[in-house]
């Protein structure tokens, strides 16, 4: 089983005397979920803790660097394929960053308006959660996916949500 991340930087933008709510999201060049908008995000490597791997796939993937420190802990999501537990997420937030996303090999960033989230072109699950995180919730959650490999192939089928969860670390 492995444990992955997500981190979504951020911003409140002024624009002609209004506050624009935007979401760092990226669209995926490739691995899984290639060609699909989510947050920076991968798997944990060895010895390394899940801020720690969020704020490593942050710059890899966009080359914005946010704090292990800063990150606000937002969900833990399980995916699970054929009934067997694929995935465990670690879903991030923050307001805290330095430098300008940058498009690299791996994802082109957009700042998004939070109201223009294009969950058409996520992954199914996203729009169960990734707005009450967005308004700043806390959220556990499993969805099942039945039907074939890899998980960005197969069919998302059901899931179970659990909101205002507090998490230790
Ligand atoms: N169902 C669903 N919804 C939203 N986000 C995700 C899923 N399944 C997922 O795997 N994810 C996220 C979790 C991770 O951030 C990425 C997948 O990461 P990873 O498996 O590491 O992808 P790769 O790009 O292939 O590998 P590395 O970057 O670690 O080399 O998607």
């Amino acid at each position: 089983m492995t444990e992955t991340t997500l981190c979504f930087p951020r911003r409140t933008r002024e624009s002609t005397g209004e506050s624009i709510e935007e979401v760092l999201l990226i669209e995926k060049r490739r691995g899984l979920g290639d060609g699909l908008y989510n947050g920076p995000g991968g798997k944990l490597e060895a010895g390394e803790t899940p801020r720690e791997c969020a704020t490593r796939e942050t710059r890899e993937e966009v080359d914005l660097e946010v704090d292990p420190a800063d990150l606000e802990k937002a969900g833990e999501l399980t995916f699970l394929l054929d009934g067997e537990r694929h995935s465990v997420c670690h879903v991030f937030r923050t307001r805290s960053f330095s430098g300008e996303p940058t498009t690299t090999a791996e994802a082109r960033p957009t700042w998004t308006p939070v109201d223009d989230v294009p969950y058409d072109q996520m992954w199914d699950d996203d729009h169960l959660w990734l707005p009450g995180v967005l308004e700043g919730n806390t959220v556990v959650g499993d969805f099942h996916f039945e039907g074939g490999k890899p998980l960005d192939e197969a069919e998302f089928v059901e899931y179970d949500l659990k909101w205002n969860v507090s998490f230790d670390e």
